[in-house]
């Protein structure tokens, strides 16, 4: 038996030979589909019972028979593989800044907090996170940290016992460690870009503790920022001379010496030692903040 393929406007477009395959139920009689998802008619040509619509496209005979957007939804995918294809990850990575963005938006004026997940609780850079998250929600920020441990739950834990908005953005990882306690606004992600934008978008400024890549990572990103001129007005606070000096050394004695810097990239950076310098350079270099409170919605 012959049959012939035919396009949505009811065109012949070329014979082939068929009664092969699956044959759809269609509401105008049975069709094949073609290798390429088109359906062709039989050859006794089915007459013209109905019409279907798909969108914009009207769909006759054999062509009718084409799955419905509907069922093609409902119809369960025992293999799961399109989750792991890059069109659904987009979807997903999508849905991560729909989330960041609608829970953010009305954060009001916040300063983002990096540091050492490994910082501990003992050492003093622990207490002068505390300190800085404390101090910040006393001039009117919100606290956003990655929600981890060490640094990171210092100063969520000094912005919740101050009464202020403490965040965390976490992140995936093969080691689950989950949200510090200290978090009140928590969101995760899955994937480290769209949530370095949430530090950015959403903070007027950034602190860093000491730390290790993930630190310097975040510190990097923030400084590159800044001199393309990507963010503007955006103060970065080092706190520990000692421990950031080297690398200002290294920057200057090597980056700005080979002309691959600017001395006026240089300065993007201020160094302090304590809390209270830090919070007050951030204050004065962003506009004033309201005071925003835990209290404040977030939707
Ligand atoms: C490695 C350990 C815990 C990992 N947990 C983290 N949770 C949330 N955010 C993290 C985590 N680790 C790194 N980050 C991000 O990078 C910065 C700290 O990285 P560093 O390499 O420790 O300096 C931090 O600001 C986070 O945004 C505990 O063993």
């Amino acid at each position: 038996m012959s049959s012939f393929q035919q396009s949505p406007a009811g065109e012949h477009t070329g014979p082939s030979s068929a009664d092969d395959g699956a044959v759809p139920a269609t509401p105008d009689g049975p069709g094949v589909q073609a290798t390429n998802g088109t359906y062709r008619a039989r050859a006794n040509g089915a007459p013209v019972r109905a019409t279907r619509h798909k969108g914009p496209v009207e769909l006759r005979r054999g062509q009718a028979g084409a799955p419905q957007s509907d069922s093609m939804l409902l119809d369960a995918d025992p293999s799961g593989g399109f989750t792991r294809t890059d069109p659904w990850r987009v979807l997903r990575i999508q849905s991560e800044f729909v989330e960041g963005f609608g829970t953010l938006a009305d954060l009001g004026p916040a300063i983002s907090v990096f540091g050492s997940a490994r910082t501990p609780r003992d050492s003093s850079f622990y207490a002068i996170g505390e300190e800085v998250g404390r101090r910040l929600v006393d001039a009117g920020y919100a606290v956003i940290t990655g929600g981890g441990p060490g640094a990171m739950e210092a100063a969520n834990k000094g912005a919740c016992e101050a009464g202020g908005v403490s965040v965390g953005l976490g992140i995936e990882l093969p080691f689950e460690q989950g949200m510090n306690e200290w978090v009140d606004l928590g969101i995760n992600f899955r994937y480290f870009f769209a949530r370095k934008t949430m530090f950015v978008k959403y903070a007027n400024g950034f602190i860093v503790l000491p730390g290790g890549f993930g630190t310097l990572d975040e510190l990097f990103e923030a400084m590159t920022l800044v001199q393309t001129r990507k963010v503007t007005s955006f103060p970065i606070v080092l706190i520990g001379v000692d421990y950031w000096r080297p690398l200002i050394d290294w920057i200057e004695g090597t980056l700005l010496a080979e002309g691959t810097i600017s001395e006026k990239d240089l300065s993007l950076l201020q160094l302090v030692d304590t809390a209270e310098e830090a919070v007050r350079i951030v204050a004065a270099t962003t506009r004033h903040p309201e005071a925003p409170t835990a209290a404040s919605g977030h939707s």
